[in-house]
């Protein structure tokens, strides 16, 4: 039976990234999917916006929604600084059964927890079961109707702290309506945009960086 995508994907790392170079992974992934197959990822144009952030933040404990194929997944891990801890929470199977073969070549599983299952059961988890105390960093690439409730569940469940920082994808393309209105009006909340484009397109979009202010 015919590939899938992200299997295609995973390939492409195969064929063309040498084990253990997170860079050549990412750039194996982007040249895929700007040459051959458009995919979801963050990509080239919105990624160093991404790193620019995670870098300033440097988190102890940062969490991905929606891993996908593990291409943002690595863009987070390989900045941050040993001892932390990325947990991305991923619920199709066959995507996070690939996504683990992508990280793992790049080196980084030691720094990545993928969990597989639905957001809204496994952020009620965090603390008991995983042991976290609350996030410095969120990246916010799942679902787009999703990204409001799930922040609102992170808040509920005590997870976000003075200053966390939350980055969201696609508030343009798809779009996350519900979501920029909640953050740029909620006093709780100190947001700014991020122009860039669609990834491998010159479409708009870009990411809305929201500090948690407690
Ligand atoms: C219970 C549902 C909410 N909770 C969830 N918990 C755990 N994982 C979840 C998840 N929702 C979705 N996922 C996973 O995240 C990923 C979903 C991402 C959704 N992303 C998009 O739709 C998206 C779509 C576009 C896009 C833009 C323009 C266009 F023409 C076509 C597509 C661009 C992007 O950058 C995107 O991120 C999948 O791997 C999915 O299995
Ligand atoms: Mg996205």
């Amino acid at each position: 039976t015919r590939s899938t995508r992200p299997q295609r994907i995973l390939k492409a790392v195969q064929n063309n990234a040498t084990r253990g170079d997170a860079e050549s992974v990412i750039a194996a992934i982007d040249n895929f999917c700007r040459k051959k197959e458009w995919a979801m990822n963050v990509g080239d144009d919105k990624g160093p916006i991404l790193d620019s952030v995670v870098s300033e933040v440097s988190p102890s404990f940062a969490l991905e929604l929606g891993t996908y194929c593990g291409y943002s997944t690595i863009r987070i891990a390989r900045l941050l600084p040993p001892g932390s801890r990325l947990l991305t929470l991923e619920f199709n199977p066959d995507y996070a059964a690939i996504a683990h073969q992508i990280i793992a070549w790049a080196g980084l599983q030691d720094k990545v927890e993928l969990l597989e299952g639905p957001s809204r059961d496994l952020i009620p988890q965090m603390k008991e079961r995983f042991g976290i105390k609350s996030f410095d960093f969120v990246f916010l690439d799942h679902w787009k109707e999703f990204y409001l409730p799930d922040t609102k569940l992170l808040e509920e469940c005590g997870l976000l702290r003075k200053g966390t920082v939350l980055l969201a994808d696609n508030v343009i393309c798809p779009g996350t309506p519900k979501y920029l209105e909640y953050v740029r009006n909620s006093p709780c909340y100190e947001s700014c945009y991020f122009k860039s484009h669609l990834e491998y397109t010159k479409v708009e979009d870009g990411l809305e960086k929201s500090v948690f202010l407690g």
